[in-house]
């Protein structure tokens, strides 16, 4: 466990639309921790190389624009907030512009560097321990989290979910992009979507959001009671 007495930190990774944001938010809420989205971080540094002219698919480019951002990540999990130079990004982030583009600009290891730099002091100064979700955090950000959490659901069950979202979205259409995008996030070089060899894999596919969370919420208690 952390340093702190009852203080944990629960890495939770997986392909998009499996839950990660949901669950992570509601685990950290009835728990009383911090909670960091790490693919808001993503997003927000590519909303910056759009929004500055940079062309994300020249890694060079963008390698060298990737210490300029100053972002800034709230982690209230009742309230999450993201800024950029100061500015809100929470609308601009969820763009598709930026979703098409989120894969080219985190794939460059400047890029991931630099944000893994981030995550790791947000992760050390949270007071009670932090919830954190994304695609790597278990196998390199955090590869000593006390829990570490691989959700997964089918291609189907995620598109009919951020189709019920995105009102009106084709629903195969939805899928086609969402496995376009996994498939770029688990085959780049540096640091790409996994799960760790120590995480406990949770497929959502026939579980509510509420039973996802109950189930994470008990592993973390198991956890701790373990560690006293
Ligand atoms: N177990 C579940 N059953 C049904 N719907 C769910 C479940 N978990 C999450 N959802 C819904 O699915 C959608 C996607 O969830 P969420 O944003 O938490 O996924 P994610 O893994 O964080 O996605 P991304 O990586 O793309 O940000 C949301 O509308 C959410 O309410
Ligand atoms: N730890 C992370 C988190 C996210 N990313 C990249 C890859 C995703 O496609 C993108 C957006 O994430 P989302 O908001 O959909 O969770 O950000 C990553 O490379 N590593």
């Amino acid at each position: 466990m952390s340093d702190t007495v009852d203080s944990v930190i629960v890495a939770i990774d997986g392909p998009s639309g499996t839950g990660k944001s949901s669950t992570s938010k509601a685990v950290a809420a009835k728990l009383g921790l911090s909670y960091l989205d790490t693919g808001a971080q993503y997003r927000a540094i590519t909303w910056w190389m759009i929004t500055n002219g940079i062309d994300v698919d020249d890694a060079a480019a963008v390698a060298d624009a990737s210490g300029k951002p100053v972002i800034v990540s709230g982690t209230d999990p009742s309230h999450p907030t993201i800024t950029v130079d100061g500015v809100d990004a929470s609308g601009p982030i969820r763009t598709q512009e930026v979703t098409s583009k989120v894969s080219a600009v985190s794939a460059v290891p400047e890029v991931r560097t630099r944000i893994t730099g981030l995550q790791r002091s947000i992760a050390a100064a949270a007071p009670h321990g932090i919830v954190v979700e994304g695609r790597d955090i278990g196998t390199t950000v955090l590869p000593d989290a006390d829990l570490k959490i691989f959700l997964t659901a089918s291609p189907e069950a995620r598109a009919a979910r951020r189709a019920g979202e995105l009102k009106g979205a084709d629903v195969s259409a939805t899928r086609e992009a969402l496995v376009r995008r996994d498939a770029a996030d688990s085959t780049r070089k540096t640091s790409p979507l996994a799960k760790a060899d120590d995480a406990v894999e949770v497929d959502t596919t026939e579980l509510t959001l509420q039973q996802v969370v109950e189930c994470v919420v008990t592993l973390v208690e198991e956890r701790r009671a373990a560690a006293q």
